[in-house]
């Protein structure tokens, strides 16, 4: 939907590319790591997400004609805007994979690229993928409390403006399983679904009139919702008369939806009216400002909700507006590169590296995560980042490689794969984790080390960085 071309970018990107183009740096290789700082809504961990629509979109990232005639006015140099005409990004890319836990101060993406390209694609990079991760772990957490009932994106119209087409994405991949959101079930392949607003039971005279009208149109998946009047003395009496004709004419209302009061309540006297009418098949669909502790909530009071409609908080990431992710060089000119920070814990981590996923020898994730430089096929000790004392023996664990190489010469590498598999390897990747880092209160603190080499030479780099002051 969204025409992404190689503007997508912050004027610093191209301020500081047409430096490098003018210079000697023009040739010059460079590596960059993406990572966050923080979890988001103070949880236990990350789902990762927004890969392979950013892969897509790399392939095909190149400057319009209009794009070119704009930088023009914008005072950027003739020669370098002639440059910009051919340019593509023909880097590699190494990543974890869509769908996996990622946890923070661990690079989950690294961009191996010129220096230019690398540095005119770090906003499209962090753009996507901070809010994709965002609301895909935002779907997760939802997801782990809803007991397998079904969730359906209702956000569309609540989102910061077309960000609700990404989020409808990212919320798949986190365990929605449908979107009232038409494009992006179109573009993404989500399946597509919806009920019907009050304005159109308000709209007829009389409500069973409404309801009536709907289910002879839509008798495949007609949702009926009941609580424009009166949940129990009206909504409810008119959607039975409705299922029961429906049932004459051989088809079956699908469900009901509530949208306001004590919907756990509701649920409970609703669930007795149809099963008293032998509406034992029709389900119940609740929104109205849920979120997972809503939801965690209602169906350990024992609501008998089947489908939960999630807007706003959902498509918004609420209450954490944005994952922090940041991009940032490891290596350029042949060499390592550092950022020094006053806090230690803001220090950057030099070179290509590797991540390693520290498992038993059954194969149980232990909750510890292991950064080590790019040719290291195992790390014995890991030291913790910041904390010179602690660190942890791993011999006699396994150790799984998290960065696989994605993107090569600007080619994807990997498969396309349908949204319903990412979510399935999420899913798949957040069993593996112990259950202490899914809890919502003080969840656990996953470890994150770094091996001795890896210390050794970001401790050089900051060593040297002093002496040149
Ligand atoms: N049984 C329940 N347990 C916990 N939270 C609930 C329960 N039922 C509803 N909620 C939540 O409580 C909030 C109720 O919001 P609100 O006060 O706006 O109610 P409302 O019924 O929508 O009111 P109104 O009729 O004015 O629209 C919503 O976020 C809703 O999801
Ligand atoms: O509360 P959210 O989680 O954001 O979920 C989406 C909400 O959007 C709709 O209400 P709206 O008042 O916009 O329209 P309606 O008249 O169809 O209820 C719907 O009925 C939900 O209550
Ligand atoms: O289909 C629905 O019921 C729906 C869609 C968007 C927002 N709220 C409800």
């Amino acid at each position: 939907m969204i025409n992404f071309t190689a503007t997508y970018t912050d004027q610093y990107q191209l301020a500081m590319a047409q430096v490098y183009f003018k210079s000697s740096q023009k040739a010059d290789r460079a590596v960059f790591d993406y990572f966050f700082r923080k979890l988001p809504f103070q949880g236990g961990y990350a789902i990762f997400a927004g890969l392979d629509h950013l892969l897509e979109i790399l392939e095909d990232l190149r400057f319009s004609n209009e794009d070119l005639e704009f930088l023009k006015k914008q005072h950027f140099d003739r020669d370098f805007i002639a440059f910009l005409k051919d340019f593509r990004f023909r880097g590699k890319i190494r990543s974890v994979k869509e769908g996996d836990v990622v946890f923070p101060n661990r690079p989950v993406l690294q961009v191996e690229a010129n220096i230019i390209e690398a540095q005119l694609v770090e906003t499209i990079i962090l753009n996507l993928l901070n809010f994709q991760t965002l609301i895909a772990t935002k779907a997760s957490r939802i997801n782990l409390v809803a007991r397998g009932n079904l969730l359906i994106d209702f956000g569309l119209r609540r989102a910061q403006g077309p960000g609700g087409y990404l989020a409808s994405r990212a919320a798949v991949i986190g365990g929605v399983s449908a979107t009232s959101n038409v494009v992006a079930g179109k573009d993404f392949d989500i399946s597509v679904s919806g009920t019907m607003a009050h304005s159109f039971i308000q709209s007829f005279d009389d409500e069973l009139t409404a309801f009536k009208c709907f289910a002879q149109e839509r008798p495949q998946d007609c949702v009926l919702l009941v609580d424009t009047y009166n949940t129990l003395e009206s909504g409810m009496p008119n959607a039975i008369a409705v299922a029961k004709e429906m049932e004459e004419r051989g088809d079956k209302l699908m469900a009901v939806r509530l949208d306001s009061g004590d919907l756990a309540y509701l649920a409970k006297k609703t669930r007795r009216l149809l099963d008293d009418a032998g509406l034992d098949y029709v389900k119940i669909a609740a929104s109205n400002q849920l979120d997972e502790y809503v939801i965690k909530s209602i169906l350990e009071q024992e609501g008998p909700i089947d489908i939960f409609g999630v807007g706003t908080n959902l498509v918004t990431g609420g209450p954490d507006g944005a994952l922090d992710g940041v991009y940032k060089l490891a290596w350029s000119g042949g060499k390592p590169r550092i950022k020094i920070s006053e806090s230690i814990t803001k220090t950057t981590l030099p070179h290509r590296k590797q991540v390693f996923r520290i498992k038993d020898s059954h194969g149980k994730c232990i909750g510890a995560d292991a950064i080590g430089l790019y040719n290291e096929t195992h790390i014995d000790t890991m030291y913790h980042p910041f904390e010179i004392t602690k660190k942890m023996v791993l011999k006699g664990f396994e150790q799984e490689p998290l960065m696989e190489t994605v993107m090569e010469n600007g080619k994807k590498l990997i498969a396309k794969q349908s949204l319903t598999k990412i979510a399935e390897y999420s899913k798949q990747r957040l069993s593996e984790l112990p259950i202490e880092y899914k809890r919502f209160d003080n969840p656990h603190l996953y470890k994150i080390g770094i091996s001795e080499a890896l210390r050794n030479e970001r401790d050089k780099l900051i060593r040297e960085s002093k002496r040149s002051l």
